[in-house]
């Protein structure tokens, strides 16, 4: 006699020895209960863009619901920061164009745009981080990170003046520091001139694995230096073919004192966030740029995704891949979802 065919339940049972997935995702409670990665208020570092004079905020063009604001409502961003309990506020300056040089000389101005918003902003709201960048481009004429001889980025003349910028942001209240140049060598000499200057305790976040990217176009819109940009970056940051590389950046950054890496972009790069996440076991963020904010909200705007999942989605799966923490024009708008 033939042996009756099993039904599919019993080839289903006897192929997974009755080991249902489903059951774990039948209800939001058991989703909930068993979730690996959790988005969190205190994840998020929010990059804010300062402008002179008083005045509206004014729009980014290619940066919907982006603004540069001035100081004052620089402070009143703090302030919500701070109600949102967001970490730490990353400011960028606007430079007026009259400004730049070849040298970046603003940058060492110990009263220019991003040290008065520094100082305004630890004055009226002290528990909320400042993190200020280290890089020259939005000072410079040629919109490069380093100083220039010919069409040569230099490196060690242009570590020289980012150890002046990171003391000058430091003096002017800056609790971190975050080196986006990619100079080699730069965070030793940084960490060194911060502490012969007393500045032990402000911390460095490391540009790391920054990658030679074209999601950086809205930002360059942003600080003004998108039109200056004479030729590209790839002299000085990364080749979007490379991951070994980024781990040995991340080493040698490390060895230099840096307290925290970083990598940028972030979605395109997760494969890098995760591999350093793992090799390093240390505080690990990624930058999520300009582009991937303005892709987001291009296609929100057009209707072809719902915007507060595509952002919760996004940012968590950069904690899936091992992040420790974000950078995003979303924080406030996260912030306040996460809230509820
Ligand atoms: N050093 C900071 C950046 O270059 C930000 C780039 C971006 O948001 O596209
Ligand atoms: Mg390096």
């Amino acid at each position: 006699m033939d042996k009756p065919t099993p039904s599919v339940t019993e080839r289903i049972d006897t192929a997974t020895g009755g080991l249902r997935m489903r059951r774990l995702r039948q209800a939001d409670w058991s989703r909930r209960l068993v979730r690996e990665t959790k988005l969190s208020t205190a994840d998020l570092i929010w990059p804010i863009f300062v402008r002179e004079g008083r005045g509206a905020p004014q729009a980014v063009a290619s940066m919907p619901g982006v603004f540069r604001l001035s100081i004052e409502d620089c402070v009143a961003a703090a302030k919500r920061a701070r109600d949102l309990q967001i970490p730490v506020i990353a400011l960028f300056p606007y430079t007026d164009p009259s400004l730049r040089d070849a040298n970046g000389s603003e940058a060492l101005n110990p009263d220019n745009l991003v040290c008065r918003a520094t100082r305004a902003i630890k004055a009226a709201v002290p528990e909320v981080g400042i993190m200020c960048d280290v890089a020259l481009d939005p000072y410079t004429s040629h919109g490069h990170d380093g100083v220039m001889a010919g069409d040569t980025i230099l490196n060690d003349a242009s570590v020289e003046i980012l150890c002046r910028q990171a003391l000058v942001q430091a003096e002017a209240g800056c609790d971190v520091i975050g080196p986006s140049d990619m100079m080699d060598g730069r965070v030793a000499c940084i960490r060194q001139a911060l502490d012969a200057a007393g500045h032990r305790n402000t911390l460095i976040m490391a540009y790391s694995a920054k990658y030679a990217s074209a999601f950086y176009g809205p930002f360059r819109d942003a600080v003004g230096s998108g039109g200056m940009l004479k030729g590209d970056k790839r002299t000085y940051q990364m080749d979007y073919g490379n991951t070994d590389e980024a781990l040995r950046e991340a080493a040698q950054d490390l060895a230099e004192g840096a307290d925290m890496i970083m990598v940028k972009p972030g979605l395109p790069y997760l494969d890098i966030l995760s591999r350093l996440a793992a090799e390093f076991g240390v505080p690990t963020f990624a930058y999520q740029t300009s582009g991937e904010y303005s892709m987001i909200m291009a296609a929100v705007q057009n209707g072809w995704l719902d915007g507060d999942k595509a952002i919760v989605e996004t940012l968590s799966a950069y904690k899936r891949a091992g992040a420790d923490g974000i950078l995003s024009y979303f924080a406030p708008t996260v912030a306040a979802m996460l809230r509820g």
